[in-house]
């Protein structure tokens, strides 16, 4: 159905368009479109705040960065497992026919990257990337068509202890944020176990995505769908029961018990919590059996963040993927990562009033008192941004009362004024706007040593 939205999309702003200006210029829709979001030089600092995060704990874990198009070859996703990020594709003919999309996700990118590079990067490949990833959604659901997430991945890597890598660099960032194991946990699991139960029940493997993809919907949509969904890609009725009930395993203990120790699964899940131990976050990790994660490439481990009052969506969500580039006609080769969206997490910090106060802070605020000093005020500023002191300079003649008010508003430590009489004397005015202690300071010293003598 066509998007049903008022002309104005029906949403606030700061102008309401109205009727048409002079001639016939349209007043333009001043919001963003549907489903995405500016950033104003608040929501910025947010997200700047959030982002050096991510790029710094990419850094203690010796990750490099790396980034891709947004625009990507629409066959880069066009994966037949039913997966909703496939369903929901930003995708479109460009003008030279070509079928691309804006990327949903990020992996496929850093696979095909990978390839390209093929033998001349050297393994481990340790990549991370924060990046803006898009869906198509009827607006009806009225979610968001766009967020950024946050990548980590180790490629080369067959062992457990990647995982336990990944798992502790997203604990150090909570950790950096203030979010502590009581406000969150890692839910893990792995695809080995609904492998072993699938091969008990010989079901092909080019089933594996498919299953794994609409037991994902096991908390979205009522059991008897998954049954019905499961039989309608071919499973037996004991394969589905079988399948169910392993889902509802509550402990690694019971998981052996029912699947032995000799299988994979087990022991991978065995070596990560012990992995936890060591490292010591295991007070975060919990098995959860029906932990399966959406994307239809995983093969092992999977884990997902999740806030232990229950009231969001998935923080983060990561796993195993070890047969994605031959999905791409590549060799194989051993592959983990996470995403962590830069939505929930902001909600979270809401939630438990850890949103940091982050205010625009500028050094020195310099005005001329009168019109024809404009220059020498202008030169003052570039002395005092040579020495790498952020000013704000007033661009026009302002009454003092203006430059107060401005100076507060920015957040300025000083205010420099450049006055006639002063200047004859080669000195400029300095006021400490936080303790209103004021002085003269020679203009030779603001080109020598203005930062000893302007620092506070
Ligand atoms: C909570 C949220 O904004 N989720 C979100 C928003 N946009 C997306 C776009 C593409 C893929 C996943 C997405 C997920």
């Amino acid at each position: 159905a066509a998007e049903t939205d008022s002309p104005t999309g029906g949403r606030s702003g700061a102008l309401t368009p109205g009727p048409a200006v002079a001639g016939d210029v349209q007043k333009i829709d001043v919001n963003p479109p549907k489903g995405t979001r500016d950033f104003a030089p608040e929501d910025m600092r947010l997200r700047n705040w959030l982002f050096n995060h991510f790029k710094e704990v990419s850094g203690l874990y010796g990750f490099e960065e790396v980034d891709y198009p947004v625009l990507e070859s629409e066959a880069l996703f066009t994966r037949k497992a039913g997966e909703e990020i496939k369903d929901q594709l930003y995708c479109f003919e460009d003008r030279g026919n070509r079928r691309v999309a804006l990327r949903p996700e990020l992996t496929p990118s850093l696979a095909r990257l990978v390839i390209q590079k093929g033998k001349s990067v050297s393994l481990p490949i340790k990549w991370f990337t924060v990046g803006q990833c898009w869906r198509y959604e009827r607006m009806t659901r009225g979610r968001r068509r766009e967020h950024y997430q946050w990548n980590m991945d180790i490629i080369g890597v067959p062992g457990v202890m990647a995982e336990a890598e990944l798992i502790s660099s997203i604990v150090t960032l909570f950790k950096r944020i203030g979010i502590t194991e009581l406000d969150v946990g890692f839910k893990v699991s792995s695809r080995k176990v609904l492998q072993e139960v699938l091969n008990c029940y010989s079901v092909p493997e080019n089933l594996f995505g498919k299953v794994c993809v609409i037991i994902d919907k096991i908390e979205k949509i009522p059991v008897d769908e998954i049954k019905k969904e499961l039989k309608a890609v071919g499973l037996s009725q004991e394969a589905v029961q079988e399948l169910l009930q392993v889902l509802s395993v509550k402990s690694l203990k019971e998981l052996e018990e029912r699947l032995g120790s000799s299988g994979e699964a087990v022991a991978d899940l065995k070596q990560l919590f012990s992995l936890a131990e060591k490292i010591g976050y295991s007070k975060w990790l919990q098995f959860d059996a029906s932990v399966v994660r959406g994307l239809a490439y995983y093969t092992g481990i999977v884990f997902e963040g999740f806030d232990r009052e229950g009231k969001l969506r998935a923080i983060c969500g990561g796993g195993r993927y070890d047969h994605l580039f031959s999905t791409f006609g590549a060799d194989d080769i051993a592959a983990c990562g996470f995403g962590f969206g830069d939505a929930v997490i902001v909600e979270l910090l809401k939630e438990k009033g850890l949103l940091p106060v982050l205010n625009l802070q500028i050094d020195n605020i310099v005005c001329a008192l009168d019109e024809d000093l404009q220059g020498c005020a202008a030169m003052v500023a570039s002395i005092l941004r040579e020495k790498g002191q952020s000013v704000e300079l007033v661009l026009e003649s302002k009454p003092l009362k203006w430059v107060f008010k401005r100076a507060a508003r920015i957040n300025a430590l000083r205010l420099v004024l450049v006055g006639n009489a002063e200047w004859q004397r080669g000195m400029v005015g300095v006021k400490i706007l936080s303790t209103a202690e004021q002085y003269e300071v020679k203009l030779d010293d603001l080109k020598i040593n203005i930062s000893e003598s302007l620092t506070l």
